[in-house]
């Protein structure tokens, strides 16, 4: 289980104004300014339970997943993981986390990623027959036969990635961080990430938190999720009562196989939804998340369809409305303060 409380990380940045007489000026004048990366956050994660965690760049997410893994000392509050307190560095701390940066690679490049899962056994003392057992396991879930023998640098980003996921696993964390898993992949490989995490997390009944920018990530793996801006936790709670409050509409996207009037669109579409554009053939509607199977069927039956899409709203447009909300005190209550 993950436990944070009056969580703050200040980072003391030295400000520098341009120009060579400013730099030469600064040499013996130091300006500071601190930044509150995470300003007074708590929230009590227990185990076996998947969180997403939210907010807009440099909202302090990564910064609070540092902490949580040792590699920052706090400025103030207290953070157990697991029971430990990250910045001790207990060994047995290592043992049972890991932490997964899409945007970081800590696969030797020049190798196949095999010798870098050899690499990780002896760093984490893994038994032979475990490890074969692991190994194995992670292999046929992420479908890396092949990929493993082949020097990283010769692989896709998909590719990469699951096999960044498998070297961060082979020791079995129970405590995993995932920073922004799925960033670039296509749409079949997020799915496969996806699934992998949902089965790691059921197998070993695993505490995951995790960043995405992606909804259906958000949507399909966590049931909470917690939303950070300006370094303040802003909400903890159940994702579906964020979508309600903030996304309440769906977006249909309409192409039409015949022309018509808009005032014929118009009384198709009636009270349950809302004309948003319409340039023959493309129709575009904001309808209600409640009504949007009810206006499908009725489109269908009194208009002549080529296609129907439904659409969710995306992560940052939830998060954007939220803060919206939040600036101009209208917060609906999901939000807290
Ligand atoms: N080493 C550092 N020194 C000074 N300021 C920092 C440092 N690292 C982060 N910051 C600042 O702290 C704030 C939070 O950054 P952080 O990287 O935690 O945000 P984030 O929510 O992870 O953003 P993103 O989604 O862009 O990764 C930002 O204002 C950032 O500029």
């Amino acid at each position: 289980m993950i436990e944070v409380r009056q969580l703050s990380k200040h980072y003391r940045v030295h400000e520098r104004e341009p120009g060579f007489w400013a730099s030469l000026r600064s040499l013996f004048n130091r300006k500071f300014r601190i930044v509150r990366a995470v300003d007074d956050v708590s929230f009590y994660i227990p185990e076996g339970q998947i969180v997403a965690f939210l907010g807009p760049n440099g909202a302090g997410k990564t910064t609070t997943m540092k902490v949580l893994t040792g590699l920052l000392h706090p400025s103030g509050g207290e953070v157990r993981v697991s029971g430990f307190i990250p910045s001790q560095h207990k060994k047995q701390f290592k043992m049972n986390i890991s932490l997964v940066m899409g945007q970081k690679s800590q696969l030797i490049w020049d190798v196949p990623a095999s010798e870098t899962f050899l690499v990780n056994k002896v760093i984490y003392e893994i038994p032979d027959e475990e490890y074969q057992e692991t190994l194995s396991d992670l292999v046929r879930l992420l479908e890396l036969e092949d990929v493993i023998r082949k020097p990283v640098r010769q692989l896709s980003l998909g590719e990469r990635m699951k096999c960044e996921l498998a070297a961060a696993l082979l020791h079995r964390p129970r405590i995993v961080f995932l920073d922004e898993p799925t960033i670039g992949l296509d749409v079949n490989m997020q799915e496969v990430m996806r699934r992998f995490i949902q089965d790691y997390n059921s197998k070993y009944k695993a505490t995951i938190l995790l960043t995405s920018h992606y909804m259906a990530d958000v949507t399909a793996l966590c049931e909470r999720v917690l939303v950070i801006g300006k370094g303040r936790l802003l909400y903890d709670g159940a994702i579906s009562q964020l979508i309600d409050t903030y996304a309440p509409n769906k977006r249909i996207q309409l192409q039409l196989a015949e022309r018509v009037e808009s005032s014929v669109l118009q009384q198709a579409v009636g009270s349950l939804g809302r004309v948003v554009d319409f340039a023959f053939p493309n129709v575009e509607l904001e309808v209600p998340r409640e009504q949007v199977s009810e206006l499908s069927a009725k489109l269908l039956t009194h208009l002549s369809v080529l296609d129907l899409t439904i659409e969710d709203p995306t992560m940052e447009s939830v998060i954007a409305q939220a803060f919206e909300a939040k600036e101009s005190g209208t917060g609906k209550g999901a939000l807290s303060s």
